[in-house]
């Protein structure tokens, strides 16, 4: 015979694996995440939208071991039950919960502290990230609409490209809806510094892990500047070192491009660096002080409404934001172009949502 306890603890758990019974499950799940709370442990309700993709896969399976996530939600159009219930196995502390298709989306955003969006195509060899906006244009507007009504103070990761249009469209969709704070919405550009790090660090010999590299501008082509005079900790470029750093750091998608030869973009290196990203998130979110990374976001930098550059991550998002700098010739130069076509994208995404 079972007891009381026993049936209603094997209908929790039953309830978890079939979505169906969502009441129950959604119940269970709060339950164990204010356990977790009161607890002590700081708690932050994460959503994934485009989870089961390339990129989504791996950067569930991450975020399900930070423990700064005491809830995880995984959106997408295809597989999340068969990814949710993958993840669900994993001993660490997030609860997770899968949602399927766009009737769930609104389940998928209510309640939640970040938003992380890698949802959309990804280039085959030979195209460009803008090639990606007609269909990935509309994904990140649907997407973004739900957000302003569900969640609208959360914090949104956006990860699909092109970034330097996709972060306009966001930004288009919310003011639409009367809830954008610039603040909130982070394009991110994690993958540039990463790779810039690793470059760099390769040209020094020395571990990437003790290099710090600023990537500013965009997230596409010339738009990606890395600021190499501004390397930590402080050391100088040949002309030839400058400029096969800078090629290979604005180049770095495409070489994975075309590794891949037709099977996707960056997926494990992006998911990587969009952990290491959401993690400053959180961590700024939870009040720690000092968190400064690069991200494409509303800035006064230059002329431009939009820029990537150095930000200071807090409870309210990105609080402050850096000035570049100074640069020297080559950085100039590199700037101007990659402010030409910076602002050319800007108004492809604005004008998709203003049209
Ligand atoms: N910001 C960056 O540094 C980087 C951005 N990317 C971009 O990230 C995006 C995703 O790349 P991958 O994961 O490799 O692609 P993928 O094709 O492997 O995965 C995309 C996922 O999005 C899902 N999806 C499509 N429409 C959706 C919708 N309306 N709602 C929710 N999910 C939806 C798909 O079902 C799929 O599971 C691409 O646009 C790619 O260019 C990729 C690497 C770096
Ligand atoms: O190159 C791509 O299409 C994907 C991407 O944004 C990157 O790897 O930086």
């Amino acid at each position: 015979m079972q007891s009381a306890e026993a049936k209603q603890r094997i209908a929790r758990i039953s309830a978890h694996l079939h979505p169906s019974n969502h009441q129950l499950e959604e119940k269970s799940i709060l339950k164990r995440a204010e356990c977790r709370a009161k607890g002590g442990a700081p708690g932050f309700k994460v959503a994934i939208l485009g989870a089961a993709g390339g990129i989504g896969q791996p950067l569930s399976l991450l975020m399900k071991m930070n423990p700064l996530v005491s809830v995880l939600h995984l959106y997408d159009v295809v597989n999340t039950p068969g990814v949710t219930a993958d993840i669900s196995h994993m001993d660490t502390g997030a609860v997770v919960k899968g949602f399927l298709g766009q009737q769930q989306l609104e389940n998928a955003l209510m309640g939640m502290d970040l938003i992380i969006i890698p949802a959309g195509i990804p280039r085959k060899p030979g195209m460009t990230r803008d090639d990606l906006f007609n269909i990935n244009a509309g994904i990140v507007k649907t997407l973004c609409e739900g957000i302003a009504k569900c969640c609208p103070n959360a914090i949104v990761n956006l990860i699909s490209n092109p970034v330097n249009s996709t972060v306009p469209i966001a930004a288009e969709v919310f003011k639409k809806a009367g809830t954008y704070d610039p603040k909130k919405l982070l394009g991110v550009t994690m993958l540039d510094v990463v790779r810039a790090n690793t470059f760099v660090a390769e040209v020094l010999g020395v571990d990437p892990r003790e290099v710090d590299v600023p990537v500013v501008g965009g997230h596409a082509g010339v738009t990606i500047l890395p600021l190499l005079s501004q390397v930590k900790p402080p050391c100088s470029f040949t002309a030839e070192e400058t400029e096969y750093l800078t090629k290979r750091i604005q180049d770095g998608g495409t070489e994975v491009v075309q590794a891949k030869a037709g099977a996707g973009s960056a997926t494990l290196s992006m998911a990587y660096a969009a952990v290491k990203f959401a993690d400053a998130c959180l961590r700024g979110l939870k009040g720690d002080a000092g968190i400064v990374e690069c991200a494409f976001v509303s800035s006064q930098v230059t002329e431009l409404p939009f820029f990537a550059c150095k930000a200071r991550l807090g409870r309210a998002g990105a609080e402050e934001i850096y000035q570049l700098g100074p640069l020297n010739e080559y950085e100039r130069v590199g700037l101007e172009k990659a402010k030409k076509e910076l602002a050319e994208s800007i108004q492809k995404g604005i004008s998709f949502i203003r049209k």
